[in-house]
This record gives structure tokens, sequence and C-alpha cells, in this order.
């Protein structure tokens, strides 16, 4: 038994238009299948999660964008149920990660051929974190983009947008950063973003070397660098590029523990979940994917 997991808010009605075409394929395939659908935000998670303790149940797939696939992930993470995903957001950062087909039947195909493997995630309070989560500046630009009606509009170029708009108001802090026990202090912090991979806003590529299978997490911070230089530099994230400049100090991790000496927002996979101080821990080989 297959569950379907559907959010029909994803990629701006885009999760309710592939579910018939799927439909047809699971049944022109007899492959046994539920669809439910997401009422309201973290839904998802207590569909997947449930799903997770019926032992008939194969798989869970999720349909719809990365908040889709954060919130299915923290229902099914430590279990033995795999996750399958048929891309309908606007970013879709984790197929583009795991080549992950746009296409939905092509999609579908790949999960029913049934070769799961597994991936690290890791822990951001109760949160399961499977992409990225950033702090600072990032999280600013993500609560942007969530609250703002730009991004039925504009897809992933919201987050280009929510860039530019964030640029102007924020604040660069203090933080003081813990990776695996070795303190940094550093001041004027825009930004740390914290990658399990290379992704996030629809294809930045923040973290180049971040991989979900590799035991570790990559850690970029960005500081010390003025408002004009900061918006020449953004450019270059989309190559990856960025980590050459003096500004973004790259690194690694198991356990990452953040304070700062004001509250900064942090997002995990695009879903704003608090602000510091926070701490995030590597859970290895803990997610299996379709
Ligand atoms: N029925 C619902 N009504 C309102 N919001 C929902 C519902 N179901 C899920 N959500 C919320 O919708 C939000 C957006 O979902 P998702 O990220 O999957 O799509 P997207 O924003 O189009 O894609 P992406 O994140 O890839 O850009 C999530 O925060 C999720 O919690």
């Amino acid at each position: 038994m297959f569950i379907v997991i559907v959010n029909p808010v994803s990629g701006n009605g885009k999760g309710v238009k592939i579910v018939s075409p799927l439909e047809k394929e699971l049944k022109r395939k007899q492959v046994p299948y539920e669809i439910r659908w997401t009422q309201y935000p973290g839904h998802a998670s207590k569909l997947a999660e449930e799903a997770s303790r019926r032992p008939e149940v194969k798989a869970v797939v999720a349909v719809g964008g990365d908040g889709t696939v954060h919130e299915v992930a923290n229902g099914l993470a430590g279990t033995d149920i795999p996750l399958g995903y048929v891309p309908a957001g606007s970013g879709n950062d984790f197929a583009r990660a795991h080549g992950i087909p746009r296409h939905p039947l092509k999609a579908l195909e790949r999960i029913l051929k049934g070769e799961p493997f597994t991936v690290d995630t890791a822990a951001c309070g109760e949160r399961v974190l499977v992409n990225t989560a950033g702090i600072g500046f990032d999280g600013e630009v993500a609560k942007w983009v969530n609250q703002s009606r730009w991004k039925k509009w504009l897809g992933k170029f919201a987050y280009v947008l929510g860039v530019i708009r964030v640029l102007r108001r924020f604040t660069p802090r203090k933080v003081w950063l813990t990776v695996d026990g070795q303190e940094h202090v550093m001041d004027g912090v825009w930004l740390i973003a914290i990658a399990n991979i290379p992704y996030y806003g629809g294809g930045m590529k923040i973290c180049p070397e971040a991989s979900n299978q590799d035991g570790i997490l990559d850690i970029c911070l960005v500081h010390n660098i003025s408002r004009p230089l900061l918006l020449a530099l953004f450019p270059r994230v989309f190559q990856g590029t960025h980590v050459r400049h003096p500004a973004a100090k790259m690194m690694k991790g198991k356990e990452i523990r953040i304070q700062s000496d004001h509250p900064m927002v942090i997002h995990v996979d695009g879903e704003i979940v608090g602000e510091t101080p926070c701490k995030v821990t590597l859970r290895p080989q803990s997610l299996r994917v379709l």
C-alpha cells in the first residue's frame, strides 16, 4: 500500500492538478494506494506518522514542495518506511539534490521501481531538517517569502525579491557559533546556513559540498560585509562561487550551537521554526528515500 500525501496549496495549485494523472497510472499498474489531502500546515507530518504505523504501508509519497517533503520526512524519520517524492512546489530543492524528475509520472516511475537509499537528517529543536536551515538574513527572507503573495506569481523568483527586500532593513548580529565543541565568536553576522543538501531557495547553491550521505553537515556563515558588497556577492550563490569570498566562512560539523546578541529568525527547510539560540544535531542515516 502506498500512501500519497498531497498538499493542495503547493505550487499555486500544481499539487491538485497532478493527482489525477498519478491516480490513473497507479490504477493502470494495479498498485494499491490511498490519497490523503493535507488540511492545514503540519498535517502532512501527522498523516505520515500515522501511515508509518500501518504494517501494510510500503512507502509514503509526498506531493507538494519542499515544505511538504519536510513535513512528511518529519513523520517518517527514524522509521523504515521510505519517502517518495513527486515535486509540485516552486523551489523543489529536494528533487534537484536527488535527481528526482520534474515530470510527475517520471517521478512516480522512479518511486515504483522501489530502490530505497538512506540519507542523513538533523534535529533542530522539535523539527527534523532534511534540506537546509537558515539563520538570520535567510530566516527573514524565508519569512517574507512565506507571507508574501508574490510567491504565488513569481515562484522561486520570490526568493530573489525577498533577498532585495530584507537586505534594506536587516541588522547583522554578533554570534557565538560552536561547531563540535569549538567556539567561534563572530561580529557582523548576516546569515548562517546549515546544509544537508547543496541547495535552498529554489537552486541557490549555498553549500556546494553538502551531501546527505556523507555523515556531516555543511555550514556557510556570511559576516563582515557591507550591504552593497553582499548584493554584489548574491548572484554568485547560484553557481556556488560565493564560497571563495572572504566574507563567506565555510565549516563542517555534526553538532552546531548558535547564540546571538539578539534573536535571529530560523527557518528549517523553508519553514519558520523560531529564533536563536538553537542547536542542530546530525542524525546519520535516519531517513529512507525512494
Ligand atoms: N491544506 C493546507 N492549507 C494551507 N496550508 C497548507 C495546507 N497543507 C499544507 N500547507 C502548508 O503549505 C506550505 C507550502 O507548502 P510547500 O512548501 O509544499 O509548497 P510550495 O511553497 O509551493 O513549494 P516550495 O517550498 O518548494 O517552494 C507549507 O508551509 C505547508 O505547511
